[in-house]
């Protein structure tokens, strides 16, 4: 299901629209329109679908135009032209037409923003400051307090309360952030950099806290982020954006096998790619593998053997090798070093390296009964190294 939607939009700051939107139509860039008509272009063009419980990125360098188009989706930036729809109930509201209590409806009920700068109000305690936005909802205190000491204890923060906000750590604070926007209970929750300010550690600490957050209830996130090994952590979709456009919109996994131009190559090139790439745009395709005397080679000294796709043995020049059907639930210590590993297509490559670590042997990509391909160190290799972009064939 839709949640958010946001369909052509141009964003632009200045006096002079009028004369802006057709230089933007008829194809000049940003620096000349700037030169032109002295309006700044903050998103040109932009179409995302948010669905429901997905985590979208918008990734970028600073000045691409992230935070212009996230702050559009709770109506805080003025849309020259096109729509940003947001679902309340069964209707899609215009955030950029509709009218002050619509708004304020939205505002309140529908989506909530979490800020880089933690924005705590610094004479509130920490419990004071989660229960915020409740009394804009118009709880009654002892129900809001109540339902700020529930979320502050799923940010682990239930003993402090009582503290004020400076009494914390930066970590902390971004904590007290989330809960405060987890407990309005919306269902879109637009977030602007909210962990960029914070240490490495905390970071990726507090990055885990949300997926596993998200996965408990269930929101629909709009993260900005100019970090694309955070992106591709916590985004169930990416949309990179250079200079006001959405320059690719994918997968993470995509992103990372295909991306789009020179300037998402160069992004992609300084990231990891363990926790993204899965076994299945990894390993070599059995068609790919060479022939000889009915063996199917999977390197000069091993083969299998296959009846329809499915497997009958494998082999080296000891004779016939063991297999192992392996589930993530298999505890390596327990099976045999010298075996194939038979793995479900989709493996994460980070588990896969795992098992290579663990076994002497290749293993083989399975779907159902069906061998789709191997996977040995050489595709390792060619991964870590970013040489998966126009894969080579002769692998
Ligand atoms: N209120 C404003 N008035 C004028 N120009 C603005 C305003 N807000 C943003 N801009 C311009 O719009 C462009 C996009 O800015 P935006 O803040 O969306 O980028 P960003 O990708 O979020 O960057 P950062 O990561 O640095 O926050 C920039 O050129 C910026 O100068």
């Amino acid at each position: 299901m839709t949640v958010v939607s946001i369909e052509n939009v141009d964003i632009v700051f200045g006096d002079n629209q009028e004369k802006t939107l057709p230089l933007m139509d008829k194809g000049h860039s940003r620096d000349e329109i700037l030169g032109m008509s002295g309006d700044v272009v903050g998103v040109q063009n932009a179409n995302i679908e948010v669905n429901e419980g997905e985590i979208c990125v918008l990734m970028g360098l600073s000045g691409s135009g992230k935070s212009t188009l996230l702050r559009a989706v709770n109506g805080l930036n003025k849309i020259a032209r096109g729509r940003c729809l947001v679902r309340d109930g069964d209707k899609m509201i215009d955030m950029a037409k509709c009218d002050e209590t619509t708004l304020r409806h939205m505002r309140t009920h529908r989506v909530s923003m979490v800020f880089q700068s933690f924005a705590l109000m610094p004479w509130l305690t920490v419990l004071e400051n989660v229960a915020f936005g409740l009394e804009m909802q118009g709880m009654p205190k002892e129900e809001r307090l109540q339902k700020a000491r529930e979320q502050l204890k799923m940010v682990s923060l239930d003993q402090w309360a009582d503290k004020k906000p400076d009494e914390l750590s930066g970590g902390m604070r971004q904590r007290v952030g989330l809960a405060r926007a987890f407990v309005m209970d919306t269902d879109v929750l637009l977030m602007d950099e909210p962990f960029s300010a914070l240490d490495p550690l905390i970071r990726s600490q507090l990055q885990d806290e949300l997926i596993e957050l998200q996965k408990r209830l269930n929101k629909t996130i709009i993260f900005v982020s100019h970090d694309l090994d955070e992106a591709l952590k916590i985004g169930t979709k990416i949309a990179i954006m250079e200079s006001a456009r959405i320059i690719q919109e994918d997968t993470p996994e995509q992103i990372v096998l295909n991306p789009a131009t020179e300037y998402v190559e160069k992004f992609v090139a300084h990231t990891n790619p363990l926790n993204v790439l899965r076994g299945r745009s990894l390993m070599t395709a059995i068609d790919q593998l060479a022939v000889k005397d009915g063996r199917i080679m999977v390197n000069d000294d091993a083969w299998i053997e296959l009846d329809g796709g499915k497997l009958i043995k494998a082999h080296n020049h000891n004779g016939e090798i063991a297999t192992v059907d392996w589930t993530p639930e298999t505890i390596l210590a327990n099976t045999p070093k010298e075996a194939v590993f038979l793995v479900p297509a989709n493996i994460a490559m980070r588990e896969a390296v795992e098992i290579r670590y663990h076994a002497d042997q290749f293993m083989i990509l399975m779907e159902g009964d069906q061998c789709l391909g191997v996977l040995q160190d050489h595709n390792f290799y060619h991964a870590l190294l970013g040489k998966h972009f126009g894969r080579d064939e002769s692998l």
